[in-house]
Formats: structure tokens, C-alpha cells, sequence
């Protein structure tokens, strides 16, 4: 039995739709006097042919940048245009053919300019259709179009190409089907008309004006020969445009790999930017200057760091930047010509290209580089699959030979590893710290991990809202955060706020830590008022210890309850409760960790509480 409406909803449809037509197939046999039609019907059937095919080209030509256009304009005045252009489809045929007099008819400018020869004409019928046709390709173009992931086109253009390359190598073929489904509703539309072309060119005949000729002048059984010859026509073209394209198999044709060439070894430029942007309400402010070719950029979800790899990528535009790669100003130039290698956070892969066209895509792209790195990436098995035969880390690795491929001065990586699983994960981290050291390449990573931080980076970038937070060598800010909000962005899971006497003894609750000389020596105690101070302090857990007994006076140990014990492999991490109120996770080697609700002591190594002046 069936459970929903829905089939029974579509089935009325279809019966609407089919009734009449096997009501006039099983009728049309006895109709007397339907070979009275034939006459005419095959120069009328002709006509139509040609016109709508002719009509079809016209409105693709025209209607597909058009659609193009559309797509990827916010502007206003797009809104306006996307609008208009689909008003021939309200109005009555008809009312249309009477605008076109306006426009092409015999006492008309143009008209006359043409010696009348725009209407009464086969030229007549052809404006008729492409004005009641042209919506119908529009439409569909424009929702293809629009459908095309920016990124993709981004990408292509960090790749080399320029912006009709990018339209006709990437844009046309992802958009292809939407096209031709526009273009084959553009013919039928075409094929069918009738009202317009009454108006604008009754000769010479199309099979519908044929038809209402032959039934206005001999009556329905007249008509019998012309409906058939159409609906035969039409079935013919939508058979043929459902068979569709070739299929993948047929067209598929053996990759040839060429000899590996493995890159030239260089030290890859110092990279250094100031930037700034405003996209809508959002803000962003950056700057980076460091030693290390390699850094990493980590912050919040929002905080702005796939805006900074895309300025840098020269596909979003700043208000102003100065991006200095190895002394050249990259900010002058567009994408296309950087030399730089982007990998946004979607592998972004061309779904019409097999591995080994995607890896060779970029302009300049060396093949015998790219078979070079299909190797070193484990590809090369792979060549000849398409993006939907991939797997996730597959199609990263794709999106990073082809990259490399074009040997780039500035390799751009945004969040390389989100989405993969542990495994995959780790494996692609391994590789690029291999690719990384191996090409000596300037690299700029995104990510939201300190582990990635850490294993591919010399510097770091924190960023939170737009703006910079801590700047410097990986190695520095990992272990001295900036600040609270620096620490937090890290990771750092005990974080406080308290007071130091001017004894430096830090008291945060039960807390009280007597603190070196050094702790108030870190940057962010240049400017700031000395102890005695309120202050934010923090302390990694793994530097917290357990002790078996617990004292109050800081030294001997807090005394503390176990609130939670989580086992993560080789450590355990503890929740202690101490007593006084405050909370401290721990780690400590898995098998020494106390019981779920043991008595403890804990001790906080001084030498490893960082304090900032309260701001
Ligand atoms: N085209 C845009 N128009 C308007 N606002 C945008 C646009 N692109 C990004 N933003 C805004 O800019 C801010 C920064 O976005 P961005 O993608 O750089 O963040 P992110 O740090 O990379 O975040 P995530 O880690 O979630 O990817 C966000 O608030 C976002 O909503």
C-alpha cells in the first residue's frame, strides 16, 4: 500500500498530460480527410527544423555568457536584468510578436534598414522564436552557472588561468548539463511556436501556423498529418538529447605518464604581508613578518584565516596589502600570475578531468614534475580515475600534486586535514612535512590544530576576530601564549585569574604558587603594571603533578578530589576538584592514575604558570 500522496499526485499529472495525446493517437487513424493536410506539411516541417535549430544557436551564443553574467554578479543591476529578461515568459506569445513589431517591423529604423526583410520572412520567424525561446536557455545557464563552486574558479585562477580560460576550461564544462537542458527546452520552445510568429512571420509556414492554417480552412481531420509530424519531430530530439553525451568509457583514452622529473631544490623566499579587507560587516587587519619560510595561521571558526590565505591567493580583494615574497610585491599582481600553489578546504577537484588531467591542469604545469609528484603522493595508480572515484585524502593529495606540479614559490593550504580521519589524517601530515622539507618550499598553513602547528610550521599566527593576537616562532608562541584568549585558541586547558603579591606569590583560590623572577620578564609584561596586580595565569595540564597527600600551603600539595578520569591511550587525563573550589585537569601516565573520587595532592611547578597582567 502506499504511504504517501506523492505518487498518487504525480500520476493525475501524468495522466493530464498523456490522455489527450493517446486520445488523438487512438482517434487520428479515422479521421476522414487527413491526407487532404499532407500538402505543404513537409516544407512547413522543414521550416520549423531549421528556424528552431538556427534560433537555438542564436540564444546560446548570446544567452550563455548572458546566463554567465548573472550568475556570478551580485550587483543591482544583474538583479534588475535577471528579472527582465525573463518577462517574455509572462507575456502572451502573441503581445510578444506585437513588441517585436516595434522593433523590427517594416516601418521601423531598423525595419526599413533591412528593406522590411524582418518580417513575413524565414528572418522573422527566427526573431520570434529567439525572443520567446531565449528565457527558457537564460534560466537554465544562469541556475548552472551559479552552481559552479566559486572556489573552483579560484583555484583555476592560482593555476595560471585567466578569466576566459577559467570560464571556458572550468565554468562551461561543470555548467554543460544545466546548458544543455536549457538549450533542448529553448528548441522544443522554438519548435512549438506559434503566437509570435503569427504576428512577426505568418510565411513562411512553421508547422504551427501550418496546422492552424489547415484547421481554420479545412477543419480538425485537417490537422491530423501536421500534429503527428510534429510530435514525431519533437520525440525524435528529445530522444536524442536524453542519450546525452558521450559516456566516460567511450571517450576515455589511455594516460601516458612521462619520466619523473623531481623539483629543483631552492630555498623557498621569505614571506612577509600587511593586509586589510572588509567583507560585508567583518573586518580584517593582518601582518606577518618573520624569519621562518614555513607558518602556520590557527584561530577560532570566523576569526578570519581563510580570509588571509585568499588575500594572499590574490582571489579576494583587499582594501590594501603588501605581500612581500622574497622582496616582490605579490599584491600587484592578480592570481593568475603569482606562482602560487592554493588549496582552499574543498579539494575542489574539476569533475569532467581523470587525476592525471587534473595534476597537468595548471598553465605551465610540467608533466614530467607532475608524474614526479603523482609518484610521491601515491597517485599514480589513480591517474586515470575521476573526482567521484576518489576518496577524501585521495583528493587532497590530487589537489596537492597539482599544485606542486607548477613548481609554485608559495604553497597555500587551507585546513588540509579537516574532515579525514585519524589515519588518513596523520598520513597526509607525514607526506607534506616530507614535501615541505624536501622542496625547501614557503608555505602558509591554516588550520585549527597546534599538532599541525607544530609539525609543519617554524612560525605561528594566532589570529581572533579579524585581527592579530600573537605572532612569532611556532615554538614560542606554543609555549608562551600571549594571553588568556592566546591560550585558549591553543588548547591550554587551565586557565585562571588571581593575584600576585608583591612577593610574586600568585593566589587564585586554594592556588598559591611563588613565582620566578622570569615570570614578569615575558612581553606582555613590558608595559604593564608591576605586582602587586591582579593577573590571568595559566598552566599546561601536563605540568601539573599528583602527589599522594595533600597540604594547603602550595608546597606540599592542594588537596584535591578526582572528579573525572579519561583514558586517551598513553595518558589518562584528571579532573581534580580542589579543595577551595577551583578546577585543574591533569595528565598523567596511563596506570598512574588515582581512582574516580580518590583524595590527592597536587603540586604546580612554578617555573611553569605563565601570568599576564589582568586587562
Ligand atoms: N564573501 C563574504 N562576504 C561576507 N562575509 C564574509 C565573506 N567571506 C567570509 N566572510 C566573513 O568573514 C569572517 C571570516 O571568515 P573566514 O572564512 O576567513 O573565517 P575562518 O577563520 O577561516 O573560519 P573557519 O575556521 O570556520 O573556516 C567570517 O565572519 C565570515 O562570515
Amino acid at each position: 500500500m502506499l504511504r504517501t500522496p506523492l505518487p498518487w499526485l504525480a500520476a493525475l499529472l501524468v495522466a493530464y498530460l498523456l490522455v489527450p495525446l493517446v486520445a488523438f493517437l487512438v482517434r487520428a487513424p479515422g479521421q476522414s480527410g487527413a491526407a487532404t493536410a499532407a500538402p505543404g506539411v513537409g516544407d512547413a516541417l522543414r521550416t520549423s527544423l531549421i528556424t528552431a535549430s538556427i534560433s537555438t544557436a542564436v540564444v546560446t551564443l548570446l544567452g550563455v555568457p548572458l546566463g554567465y553574467l548573472l550568475a556570478r554578479s551580485a550587483s543591482r543591476t544583474a538583479g534588475v536584468l535577471g528579472v527582465a529578461v525573463q518577462l517574455p515568459l509572462a507575456l502572451p506569445p502573441l503581445m510578444s510578436g506585437i513588441l517585436l513589431i516595434y522593433l523590427v517591423g517594416p516601418y521601423t529604423t531598423i525595419g526599413q534598414f533591412f528593406n522590411g526583410g524582418l518580417t513575413d520572412s524565414a528572418t522573422g520567424v527566427v526573431l520570434a522564436q529567439c525572443f520567446v525561446a531565449a528565457p527558457f536557455l537564460v534560466i537554465s545557464a544562469r541556475s548552472a552557472f551559479a552552481a559552479v563552486d566559486p572556489a573552483q574558479l579560484d583555484v583555476a585562477a592560482t593555476l595560471g588561468h585567466g578569466a576566459l580560460s577559467r570560464v571556458l576550461r572550468v565554468a562551461l564544462p561543470i555548467a554543460a548539463r544545466g546548458i544543455r537542458a536549457g538549450m533542448l527546452l529553448a528548441w522544443l520552445r522554438a519548435f512549438g511556436e506559434f503566437g509570435a510568429t503569427i504576428v512577426l512571420a505568418y510565411h513562411p509556414y512553421t508547422l504551427p501556423v501550418f496546422t492552424y492554417v489547415q484547421f481554420s480552412s479545412t477543419g480538425l481531420a485537417a490537422t491530423t498529418i501536421p500534429v503527428l509530424v510534429t510530435l514525431g519531430a519533437a520525440l525524435v530530439v528529445l530522444l536524442i538529447a536524453d542519450r546525452g553525451p558521450a559516456r566516460r568509457a567511450h571517450r576515455r583514452r589511455a594516460v601516458r605518464i612521462p619520466k619523473p622529473r623531481p623539483p629543483a631544490l631552492s630555498q623557498g623566499p621569505v614571506l612577509d604581508f600587511i593586509m586589510s579587507a572588509r567583507l560585508g560587516g567583518f573586518r580584517l587587519a593582518v601582518v606577518h613578518g618573520g624569519a621562518g619560510r614555513n607558518l602556520a595561521i590557527l584561530g577560532a571558526s570566523g576569526s578570519g584565516k581563510s580570509a588571509t590565505l585568499r588575500l594572499l591567493a590574490g582571489v579576494l580583494t583587499p582594501q590594501d596589502a603588501h605581500i612581500s615574497l622574497g622582496g616582490r610585491d605579490l599584491a600587484v599582481l592578480p592570481a593568475e600570475r603569482r606562482g602560487i600553489g592554493y588549496l582552499p578546504q574543498h579539494p575542489t577537484l574539476l569533475p569532467h578531468l581523470r587525476v592525471w588531467e587534473q595534476v597537468t591542469f595548471g598553465v605551465g604545469a610540467d608533466p614530467a614534475l607532475a608524474a614526479f609528484w603523482l609518484d610521491r603522493l601515491k597517485l599514480t595508480d589513480l591517474a586515470d580515475r575521476y573526482p567521484d572515484q576518489l576518496s577524501g585524502g585521495q583528493a587532497r593529495r590530487v589537489g596537492l600534486a597539482r599544485a606542486l606540479a607548477r613548481e609554485p614559490r608559495l604553497l597555500l593550504l587551507d585546513e588540509p586535514f579537516a574532515g579525514l580521519d585519524a589515519p588518513v589524517r596523520d598520513e597526509l601530515r607525514r607526506l607534506l612535512r616530507t614535501v615541505l622539507r624536501e622542496t625547501a618550499l614557503t608555505s602558509v598553513l591554516v588550520t585549527h590544530d597546534p599538532d599541525d602547528a607544530a609539525l609543519l610550521s617554524q612560525d605561528t599566527l594566532l589570529m581572533a576576530d579579524g585581527a592579530v593576537l600573537q605572532d612569532g616562532p611556532t615554538r614560542t608562541v606554543l609555549t608562551h601564549p600571549a594571553g588568556p584568549v592566546a591560550a585558549r585558541l591553543l588548547g591550554v586547558r587551565n586557565i585562571g585569574q588571581g593575584y600576585v603579591d608583591a612577593d610574586r606569590v600568585l593566589e587564585s583560590g586554594p592556588l598559591r604558587v611563588a613565582l620566578p623572577a622570569s615570570a614578569l620578564k615575558t612581553p606582555a609584561w613590558q608595559n604593564a603594571k608591576m605586582p602587586p596586580t591582579s593577573v590571568a595565569w595559566c598552566v599546561q595540564p601536563y605540568d601539573v603533578r599528583v602527589v599522594a597527600t595533600g597540604g594547603t600551603d602550595g608546597t606540599g600539595g592542594i588537596a584535591a578530589t578526582v572528579d573525572d578520569v579519561a583514558h586517551l591511550g598513553p595518558i589518562a587525563e584528571l579532573l581534580l576538584r580542589l579543595d577551595g573550589g577551583a578546577e585543574l585537569t591533569v595528565t598523567v601516565p596511563s596506570g598512574q592514575e588515582p581512582e574516580l573520587g580518590a583524595r590527592c595532592g597536587v603540586e604546580v611547578p612554578p617555573e611553569a604558570v605563565i601570568v599576564w597582567p589582568a586587562t
